[in-house]
């Protein structure tokens, strides 16, 4: 057996007759395991490896599923999915049709709770507390929420109110020290001086002896909220900004120490209300290469144990990185341009621009609705804010693109990265909505580039305007087109025809157009004249153009977002409201009104009908 521990474990109520020596032993297992998946199908490494021994720990006092529990994000639950009955189908991670890489309720009773995006953990372990408390039962909740994901702001509206309500909540705080990147801000530099403090290191070393002088004082007392003051805050905590909120805060401590973890986790079993336990782990932790850069096994595509190396890179520049120069260039020309990113400044490419322009830049934390807001004060202030957000994360910044943005026509410029299809991260992640709840926004101007030179002459369009903007491209690399020197323009709301055709007009926006031209070729080939346009604007619509070609039988729409909503709804508005849906038909193509799973993005893509063979199909049945 090469896992003889994690191998015997048959329930997750096995761990509980393991010994500490044992549990440690498993640790051990659990990583090489997870470090030996990860490798072949990518992941999230380092915040998984980092919360190996905290998993254990609650796995051997608590009785989940019967208590909750809830991790934020959930990028560091890979021991908790392995422990509880995806052992066997590991091997499947991130894979279509395979185990998915964040808890998800549909996939086992121990995932309490669905997750992916940031910061919400506490407000859904505080909401199931409520209706345990309602129905009169007596299980624990926990949330789990790393030191990045606390910078969220919802984070901050839950404990306001657990604090508030004093119903039995274990909130634990995984602090690594890090976010994706270094972590940001205030609360940061808050966690950092509590683990500096002199109290802090002189009791880690008497942390045993502290919590073996807890039981003296009797389990009664021990219950008291003074007794948790007198023994732990007032000896531990300089500020105790958990404990104004209500919580009764204890820590910070090993989060490696199994045998310390259990203790504190059977005491505090005991204990009413809010409790907040502040852990402290190192992040990559048991693998060498991830704990030098844990930034860069964060996330990691397919790598080698040995070396910890990636393949090289090879082929076409990734859409991110046009973008990153393009700034920079931009930036130079143009001194009122700042950069905000939330959380993200090396998945957004923001981080060359910080290092470029340190004082125009500005990392908010996990903060997307702030980061907007942010954008928009500098606006009407003078400044032209670029905010660079992955689309499915800017879904929490609707409102403030809304009130703040546009209705004040502001020129802030949003740059949706990992537009579309993502691939391995799933429905959480997909940037499946943002045309639908951009394009309905007044004031907006949305771009959508076919290829990185696209992306290059959108961007610079948009700066230059003085009204709000969206620039939306996919994640991975672009099409290897030539990128000349400087900036081509790109007028405003007008489109450009690829292809001439009689019988069919197709009407795309983004690096489909690539595929729909392919689909034209097929349906040539077959008699069928296919017209093939790259709209560039979601908004406005360039109508002229759809008037032009308004001869053909059938238009095609095709996008890579929700047709709810999205570029082929507009169109159809269009269509209906000049009439000339009476003249010819209209056949949308895009992503199905429904969360689409895992899987490579090409794969995601035939699944949604999207190659080129799927669509000409689909064209030709529709003109039968
Ligand atoms: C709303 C939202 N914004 C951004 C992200 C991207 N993101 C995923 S994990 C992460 C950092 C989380 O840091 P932390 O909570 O400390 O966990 P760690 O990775 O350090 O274990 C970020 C920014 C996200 N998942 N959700
Ligand atoms: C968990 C999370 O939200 C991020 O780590 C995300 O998975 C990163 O995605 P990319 O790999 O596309 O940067
Ligand atoms: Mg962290």
């Amino acid at each position: 057996m090469m896992y003889p521990l994690l191998e015997k474990i048959k329930e997750p109520a096995d761990i509980k007759r393991y010994s500490v020596s044992e549990l440690e032993r498993l640790a051990k297992e659990l990583r090489e395991f997870i470090v030996a998946t990860v490798a072949e199908n990518g992941g999230h490494l380092a915040p998984s490896l980092g919360t190996v021994e905290l998993t254990l720990a609650m796995y051997s006092v608590f009785n989940f599923p019967k208590d909750k529990l809830i991790w934020d994000v959930g990028h560091q639950a890979y021991s908790h999915k392995i422990l509880t009955g995806r052992r066997e189908r590991f091997h499947t991670l991130r894979q279509k049709g395979g185990i998915t890489g964040f808890p998800n309720r549909a996939e086992s009773d121990y995932d309490a709770f669905g997750v992916g995006h940031a910061s919400t953990s506490i407000s859904a372990a505080l909401g199931m507390a409520v209706s345990r408390d309602l129905s009169g039962r007596k299980n624990e909740v926990i949330a789990v929420i790393g030191d990045g994901a606390l910078t969220g702001g919802e984070a901050f509206e839950a404990l306001n109110q657990a604090g508030d309500l004093g119903s039995k909540l274990i909130v634990i705080l995984n602090d690594n020290e890090m976010s994706i990147d270094k972590n940001v801000g205030g609360l940061s530099d808050y966690l950092s001086r509590i683990r500096i403090t002199p109290q802090y290191n002189k009791a880690k070393k008497d942390m045993g002896n502290l919590l073996m002088s807890i039981p003296h004082i009797g389990d009664k007392a021990f219950r008291t909220a003074q007794v948790v003051k007198d023994s732990v805050r007032a000896a531990l905590v300089p500020g105790g900004i958990f404990e104004e909120l209500g919580f009764h805060y204890i820590g910070p401590v090993d989060g490696h120490n199994i045998s310390l973890l259990q203790e504190l986790f059977e005491r505090v079993r005991e204990m009413d209300g809010p409790i907040l336990i502040h852990v402290h782990t190192k992040k990559g932790k048991g693998y060498a290469p991830a704990e030098m850069e844990p930034d860069k096994f964060h996330g990691i595509g397919k790598f080698d144990q040995q070396t910890g190396k990636c393949p090289p890179k090879t082929g076409a520049p990734s859409y991110t990185s046009v973008f990153s120069k393009a700034l920079i260039e931009l930036a130079a020309q143009n001194s009122n341009i700042t950069a905000i990113t939330a959380a993200m400044p090396s998945g957004t490419g923001l981080k060359a621009f910080g290092e470029e322009y340190p004082n125009r830049f500005f990392d908010v934390g996990i903060a997307e609705e702030h980061a907007v807001t942010l954008a928009a004060g500098m606006a009407a202030d003078g400044k032209h804010p670029v905010v660079a957000l992955y689309s499915t994360f800017a879904q929490r910044a609707y409102d403030q693109l809304m009130h703040d943005v546009c209705l004040q026509n502001l020129p802030v410029t949003l740059c949706l990265d990992r537009a579309g299809l993502v691939g391995a991260d799933g429905p959480t992640h997909h940037g499946a909505f943002d045309l639908s709840y951009l394009r309905h926004m007044p004031n907006m101007t949305v771009f959508v580039p076919k290829d990185e030179a696209e992306l290059r002459d959108m961007l610079a369009k948009a700066v230059s305007m003085d009204s709000p903007t969206a620039v939306r491209y996919p994640r991975g690399t672009g099409r290897g087109v030539e990128l000349a020197a400087g900036f081509q323009d790109i007028p405003v709301g007008k489109a450009q025809l690829l292809r001439e055709g009689s019988d069919v007009a197709i009407l795309g926006v983004g690096p489909l157009l690539y595929k729909a031209e392919e689909a034209a070729e097929l349906l040539q080939q077959q008699g069928i004249s296919a017209a093939v346009v790259n709209m560039r604007f979601v908004k406005p619509l360039d109508e002229e153009m759809i008037r032009r070609l308004a001869h053909v039988k059938l238009m095609v729409t095709v996008e890579e977002n929700s047709i709810a909503g999205g570029f082929g709804s507009a169109v159809a508005e269009f269509l209906m409201d000049s009439g000339l849906n009476r003249q010819l038909d209209l056949l949308r193509l895009g992503l199905p009104d429904k969360f689409i799973e895992q899987g490579t993005q090409e794969e995601l893509l035939t699944l949604c009908g999207l190659q080129p063979e799927q669509m000409a199909a689909k064209i030709k049945e529709r003109l039968n």
